[in-house]
């Protein structure tokens, strides 16, 4: 109940609306109570005192309860969905917005199944409740004590014993729910299981099929849809029980009620009128009263869902703008990282000591083993995380005190593993400026070498990729995402090993273009190849998060340390390379 009140920002913007469906919901009820006297009236002084005269009057008396009933039946449901459907539609905002700025940390260990399970599953469960199992609730509840009190002014002996039966089946009703209540958990475990295995089933579809394990994959989720179908027949089977159950007793509380109220009748202590008017009262309540384990059900997944979204509500964005920003005016470009330590963990050190100045419009390459930290530093230069120790300065301010969107639009990142939405490739390229022209697009693409194989592309431009880019080729991926950063004019960009995928002409032809555009741009680049950074003004070889040679590319191979090792590795290589092709071409 507690986790339902933290959202309650979200739905009492809308309680007009509330008080609209319940107001509507009352008047609904205090009618259908009422409806029972007209039979009262026509049994005990139309017909038994044959005053026959009267009928029209009372069926025309029928008919206006049945209008105003049907009117304010229609009122509450219509309020009522709207109250749910608003909440849940700013509660959805709200949670997507928060996916958006939490940390990357968050994402590290988050699960995409989960997350997606709460924006979609819980916050349905919340709408279901708000927009129907709250007046279901009410309405069971004002229909019992209405019916009670219209009772109790013909009989007050018939009102206790019909108080106690009804006591019992509602008390029955409420064990049935507790019942019930661990099928639903493992029938929603069971859903959040088979979403994860498709989603990542699909996305890793191509290793599927690489490890031709079509089969293993199709025996997996057989595993999982069997659980899911036995979850489902297992709750199937208690529903099942509990309908014709409650009925049945719905039922014999209804005989027992009727054998007390003949007897009473009997006993001239009751008139008939009135045993009729109370049977159709007892109807009236009993209906719901049966229900009433499907809506305190109802209820108690609505406070499970709220308690979820509110782990997810009050998750702290780490990384935000300060309270005070500084202004981030400044068009130069000037990086330094003074003393930087960072760890992933508090406990782990993945950089350690890292001091780099990457002047305005000077090229800065980093290289260094797969793990050593490459990454990481790239991750700090946007505040995709914060360092530990030390601090990196924009233009000698703090990046800490800047705003983060400013920093954030300054700088252009390639990833390391390309993201492509599945939209049209001009869309692809235009995320970072929708508004940019056609002649501008074009124009990165050919810097990124992209627009040749995009022009011969079926529908040019405007093909439309499949998710995460199925339809291209690694190479391909990377060029779009350079061209995408070109783009928004970045005054840093950051090349994460992404030209990895191209060959060595593409990749020179590339960074050539770069260099021939003659903007003020500090760009960074991290490769394993010594030819995607020899021409850097500075290049850092990172060991294990240290930084343990720097320089240029003639003055480190003079150190003869591991960036010489790793010239020679790859030089060795490319010459066997070319010693293996003349040989092939000379045995040809
Ligand atoms: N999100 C993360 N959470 C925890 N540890 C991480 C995370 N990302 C990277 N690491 C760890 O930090 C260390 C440095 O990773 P980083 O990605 O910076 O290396 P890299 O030099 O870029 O490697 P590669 O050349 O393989 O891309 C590694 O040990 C890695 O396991």
């Amino acid at each position: 109940m507690k986790d339902f009140l933290k959202i309650k920002s979200f739905f009492m913007p809308y309680k007009r609306y509330f008080v609209c469906a319940f107001l509507a919901l009352m008047v609904t009820t205090c009618v259908s109570v009422a409806a029972p006297l007209l039979l009262k009236y026509l049994v005990d002084d139309v017909i038994l005192e044959e005053q026959y005269h009267l009928v029209p009057m009372v069926s025309l008396a029928v008919i206006g309860v049945a209008i105003v009933q049907g009117v304010f039946s229609y009122l509450y449901q219509y309020q009522g969905q709207w109250f749910g459907i608003k909440t849940v539609y700013d509660l959805r905002n709200t949670l997507y917005q928060k996916l958006q700025y939490l940390s990357l940390g968050y994402y590290s260990s988050a699960k995409t199944g989960d997350l997606m399970a709460r924006l979609t599953g819980d916050v349905e469960k919340i709408r279901t409740f708000l927009s129907g199992g709250i007046f279901n609730l009410l309405k069971t509840f004002f229909l019992f004590i209405a019916g009670l009190a219209v009772m109790s002014i013909y009989s007050i002996k018939l009102t206790l014993v019909t108080f106690v039966v009804l006591g019992l089946l509602i008390a029955l009703s409420y064990r049935f729910q507790k019942v019930v209540r661990p099928s639903f958990r493992t029938i929603r475990k069971s859903v959040a299981d088979l979403t994860t295995i498709i989603q990542e089933n699909i996305m890793g579809i191509r290793t599927v099929k690489s490890f031709g394990h079509e089969d293993f994959e199709v025996d997996k989720f057989a595993k999982y849809n069997h659980g899911f179908k036995d979850a489902q027949l297992n709750s199937a089977q208690i529903w099942s029980r509990y309908f014709p159950v409650m009925e049945m007793l719905g039922g014999f509380c209804v005989v027992i009620l009727l054998g007390y109220g003949g007897l009473l009748v009997l006993g001239d202590e009751l008139s008939i009128g009135a045993l009729a008017a109370f049977f159709s009262i007892i109807w009236l309540v009993i209906t719901p009263l049966t229900n009433i384990g499907f809506s305190i059900n109802q209820f108690m997944e609505s406070v499970t869902s709220a308690e979820r979204l509110n782990e997810l509500l009050e998750l702290k964005e780490e990384i935000r703008t300060n309270s005070d920003p500084l202004p981030l005016v400044d068009e130069s470009t000037d990086i330094n990282l003074k003393n930087v330590s960072f760890g992933y963990k508090e406990s782990n050190d993945t950089l350690s000591d890292i001091n780099l100045h990457a002047f305005s419009g000077k090229t800065v390459g980093i290289i260094g083993a797969t793990g050593s930290g490459k990454s990481s530093i790239i991750q700090l230069l946007f505040r995709g995380y914060d360092t530990t120790e030390g601090a990196v300065y924009v233009n000698g301010t703090d990046a800490r005190k800047l705003p983060l969107p400013n920093l954030r639009r300054k700088i252009g990142v390639v990833m390391q593993e390309p993201f492509i939405f599945s939209a049209s490739i001009r869309d692809n390229i235009a995320y970072g400026n929708p508004y940019a022209s056609m002649d501008k697009i074009i124009e990165v693409a050919k810097l990124a070498d992209a627009h040749e194989f995009i022009s011969e592309l079926p529908n040019g431009y405007d093909t439309v990729v499949g998710e995460r880019g199925l339809g291209l080729s690694g190479g391909q991926k990377q060029r779009i995402s350079i061209a995408r950063a070109l783009l928004i004019e970045p005054e840093i960009l950051v090349l994460d090993d992404a030209t990895s995928a191209l060959d060595m002409e593409t990749e020179y032809q590339i960074l050539s273009n770069l260099k021939a555009m003659d903007r003020k741009q500090t760009i960074f680049i991290i490769a394993h190849r010594i030819s995607s950074l020899k021409n850097a003004d500075e290049i850092i070889v990172l060991d294990k998060g240290k930084i343990v040679e720097r320089g240029r590319h003639n003055r480190l191979l003079e150190q003869r340390g591991i960036y010489h090792k790793t010239y020679q590795v790859q030089h060795a290589s490319q010459i066997e390379s070319i010693q293996t092709q003349t040989k092939r071409s000379r045995a040809l």
